[in-house]
């Protein structure tokens, strides 16, 4: 018995368990003490029967209360009882101390006179008791493999210095966490404060109910779940307040622990749709070379995204947005991807869509995605041949009758081999943007990258699917001085003014200027000179080119005249049309371009 009060008390907050003990010392001492005044005058045997009865009827209630819970009030009621009850059993018991046993039922008499203290004690905790809030760890209208939200938060939560907190401990690690992550192990206690109230977290393990059989192994062994106790006065303060904020911390600290993914589709594996890696780019927004205000307006776009959910309900549109980046290689479309991972968080799959088999295969790509990510297509333009196929077709036709293939053709024949294997067709990837499958998962952000954003199907881009387009251009004075903060730690010098005027006067993608001021040998004393130099002289050598290139043209020109003028239509002709590219095509095609299959 005084083991069972000791586990009682473990899980009651210390202030129920002094009042308790109080008022059990002052009705056990009263009525011992009447009982002894009393001595000579009233006899309280009669009790004995009608004391037997109640005992019986606290015992059936105390059943009715276990089949079903009864709530707050059910414990009141069985609480205030049994504090009768045993107190009339310790007035009985004390009287028959007194008047009737004689020195051999002493034994028995002090047990008697102990169990009513007990359970008087244990009375009073049941009248005082705390409000408990129990958190399932699954909830029985989710579906089978559904585990609480809100038991995952606050597992997370109770995580935190939990292992000074607790003395059992549970230590596991999980696929994707970055570190060993600690929680209280069942049965355990944890007291937490918020705004000066104690709070105690209890984790029950309950047993299995049914014991079929379940291929989910971590519920074979039975659930769980956290309840929280505190005093009743506080409870719209917890329920308000603290709750909401447990789950808040709890979430904040899952996505801190958890590491980013980068998923392909290109696994050779037919079980698994995406593959993934962790996803370990280190680039931030800080280090693209970018302009203030540009790079300001992405940050600022991409923010005010993550937090438009009612927005985007108020509207009736899926919460998604899309972004174009276009520029010329070298400047830095993948760096910002990375960038924009690093700084939502979120993780990042990376769509080949040549390894796509059809627009089924791309529709279950999508609903295989979690929400809060980044579905990128690299390279649309080199994934896709957007300017429909009836004039590809007969191009590919007159290629297979000519003998000596060029090189060129060769390649591309060996590429539209590998892409005569997808079915994807520009209407499978719009409604894989924004067709009624794409409101599958929330929080998404679907990004396209190109080098030619004038070889696109206008349809692709169009605003509604690609929302925002940001144009990656060639390296600028602002984005210089990026680049020299970053790679020399240079904010200013005397050779930046040289630079400013050779940036305006050539073209220098941020990836040549980076890899220009890159210091070539470690712990070199005035590296930040050298990599400047070097710059000015690649900038000056890139002058060079450029004006020679300008120079040999217009000598070029002058000799050749009408003549090559001519040649240099024919050569733009069959360029368009070997690579099946063209505004004018797209015009006549628009609106059957959407249905036509893509060479992939
Ligand atoms: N704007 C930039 N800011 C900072 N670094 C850049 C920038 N552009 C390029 N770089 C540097 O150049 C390298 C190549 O850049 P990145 O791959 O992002 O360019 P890209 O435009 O995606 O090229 P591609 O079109 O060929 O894929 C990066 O590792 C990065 O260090």
């Amino acid at each position: 018995m005084t083991f069972m009060n000791g586990v009682l008390c473990a899980y009651k907050s210390g202030e129920i368990i002094l009042q308790a003990a109080a008022l059990t010392v002052l009705v056990t001492g009263g009525l011992t003490l009447y009982t002894f005044c009393s001595k000579k005058g009233h006899d309280f045997s009669f009790l004995g029967p009608f004391l037997l009865c109640a005992l019986l009827v606290l015992i059936a209630f105390g059943i009715i209360r276990i089949l079903f819970p009864l709530g707050r009030l059910g414990s009141l009621i069985a609480g205030c009882a049994s504090a009768l009850v045993f107190s009339g059993f310790l007035r009985y018991d004390t009287d028959n101390l007194i008047k009737r046993f004689d020195y051999d039922d002493y034994l028995l008499a002090a047990s008697a006179l102990y169990s009513n203290t007990f359970n008087l004690f244990l009375a009073f905790l049941n009248i005082l008791d705390d409000v408990t809030i129990t958190f399932e760890e699954y909830q029985s209208d989710e579906s089978f493999h559904g585990r609480n939200e809100a038991y995952t938060a606050i597992e997370n939560y109770l995580s935190i210095d939990s292992s000074e907190r607790a003395s059992k401990l549970k230590a596991k690690t999980t696929k994707g966490m970055r570190s060993i992550a600690f929680s209280m192990d069942d049965y355990e206690v944890i007291t937490d404060e918020f705004e000066g109230i104690k709070v105690k977290w209890y984790l029950e393990k309950q047993l299995p109910v049914s014991q079929s059989i379940s291929w989910d192994v971590s519920r074979d062994e039975g659930r769980r779940c956290y309840k929280l106790m505190f005093k009743d006065k506080y409870r719209s303060i917890i329920t308000e307040s603290y709750i909401p904020y447990v789950i808040e911390e709890g979430k904040k600290i899952k996505k801190r622990n958890k590491f980013q993914k980068l998923y392909t589709n290109c696994n050779g594996d037919d079980r698994d749709l995406w593959t993934y890696v962790t996803f370990q780019h280190p680039a931030t927004f800080d280090a693209i070379a970018m302009e203030p205000n540009k790079k300001q307006e992405i940050i600022n776009d991409l923010m005010a995204f993550t937090k438009s959910k009612e927005y985007y309900n108020r509207i009736g549109k899926a919460w998604k947005r899309g972004y174009l980046l276009y520029g010329p290689p070298g400047t830095g479309k993948s760096s910002v991807i990375a960038a924009m991972a690093n700084l939502l968080h979120y993780d990042v799959y990376d769509l080949e869509l040549t390894a796509v088999q059809d627009n089924t295969s791309l529709r279950k790509l999508l609903i295989d995605t979690s929400k809060k990510s980044i579905i990128v297509i690299e390279d649309i333009d080199c994934s896709l041949d957007l300017t429909g196929q009836r004039k590809n077709q007969s191009k590919d036709d007159e290629n297979k009758d000519s003998k000596v293939l060029p090189i060129k053709e060769m390649a591309k024949g060996t590429r539209d081999k590998k892409k005569s294997k997808s079915k994807v067709t520009l209407s499978g990837l719009l409604n894989f943007i924004d067709g009624l499958w794409s409101a599958c998962g929330e929080e998404r952000i679907i990004l396209f990258t190109t080098n030619h954003v004038d070889k696109l199907d206008p349809a692709l881009i169009r605003r509604g699917r690609m929302d925002k387009h940001i144009e990656l251009s060639y390296c600028g004075f602002e984005a210089f001085k990026v680049l020299a903060k970053n790679y020399l730690n240079l904010e200013s010098h005397n050779l930046f003014e040289k630079i400013r005027t050779l940036l305006e006067e050539t073209r220098m993608t941020p990836a040549d200027v980076a890899e220009n001021l890159m210091p070539k040998s470690p712990g070199l004393e005035n590296a930040g000179e050298v990599g400047l130099e070097n710059l000015i002289l690649a900038l000056e050598k890139a002058k060079e080119v450029e004006r020679l290139k300008a120079e040999e043209a217009l000598k070029g020109d002058g000799d050749n005249g009408e003549l090559d003028e001519e040649e240099s239509d024919e050569e733009d002709d069959e360029e368009d049309g070997s690579e099946g590219e063209g505004t004018s095509d797209e015009d006549e095609d628009d609106d059957s371009s959407d249905e036509d299959l893509l060479k992939i």
